[in-house]
């Protein structure tokens, strides 16, 4: 097998579309004198089997990229793929649907049903997309059950702990074939153990071929990126690769 110089991978290489890619995103916030550049011309691009850490201060953007990655909100210029395929000029029902099969979020305020249990929150996406309800249930318990939460399956998000409702979401964002993950500090009130445990299913989920991004504060998090990249003032200013290893992260020059 021949290999080029530059970079390792094999020249006959079957080049597969990047899981996600943002091609010059840009969201403005606003009109006028309240306007705010969110993002000012993002490029982005993860392959199946990476993870993406996204850093960078309060307010640079972070959460804003994540949730257009996801489709939860549209960019202001500029366009968001997933596997190859364009979102610009998807209908909203193909949009929701594609969110709903491929696309596993982890955000900040977890977003769980009050009206649902544990159980139930995880299976309902599964369900929508056609499993039948008995099969979703199962997933639903093997994916508690994983994260140690099997014994409060039936329970209410408000019956659960902040970090319990987190790991809820977590198994809800994992559970089903989905191929991107977003993350919003997937680890924002779990003591380090649990926020350990967070990034090795993250991890493990890669290897099986999902793509991953995560917004964090933390540089311990991050390390466990193949790849950082900061953003300050809507704008990817900087990479650092795993080659810089977690010691060079801690100290790396994060802009602020
Ligand atoms: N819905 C909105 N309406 C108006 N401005 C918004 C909205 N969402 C975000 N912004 C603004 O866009 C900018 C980027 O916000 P964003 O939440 O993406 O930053 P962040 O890097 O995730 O911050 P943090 O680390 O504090 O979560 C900020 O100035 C924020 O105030």
């Amino acid at each position: 097998m021949t290999t080029t110089s530059m970079d390792a991978v094999p020249a006959d290489a079957v080049p597969t579309a990047p899981v996600l890619e943002l091609r010059a995103v840009t969201k403005v916030y606003g009109s006028g004198p309240t306007e705010v550049h969110a993002l000012a011309g993002v490029d982005l691009s993860v392959r199946a089997g990476e993870m993406v850490a996204i850093m960078g201060p309060s307010g640079s953007g972070k959460s804003t990229l994540l949730t257009i990655a996801g489709s939860l909100e549209q960019p202001t210029s500029g366009d968001v793929l997933v596997e190859g395929t364009s979102l610009a000029g998807m209908s909203a029902a193909d949009r929701a649907r594609m969110r709903r099969r491929h696309i596993g979020y982890v955000f900040q305020d977890f977003n769980l049903l009050p009206g649902l249990t544990a159980a139930e929150n995880i299976s309902l996406p599964l369900e929508l997309d056609g499993l039948k309800a008995r099969k979703a249930a199962e997933s639903a318990r093997r994916a508690l059950d994983g994260l140690g939460l099997a014994d409060r399956a039936d329970s209410f998000p408000d019956e659960l702990s902040g970090g319990q409702r987190q790991r809820v979401a977590i198994a809800r964002a994992l559970v089903g074939q989905r191929r991107l993950l977003l993350a919003d500090e997937p680890s924002g009130s779990l003591d380090s153990q649990a926020g350990e445990n967070v990034m090795r299913l993250l991890r493990s989920a890669c290897k099986e071929g999902a793509a991953a991004v995560l917004a964090t504060h933390d540089a311990q998090l991050a390390a466990w990126a193949d790849r950082v990249v900061f953003v300050r003032d809507g704008v990817a200013v900087d990479q650092a690769g795993p080659a810089a290893g977690p010691e060079s992260l801690l100290t790396a020059d994060v802009p602020r």
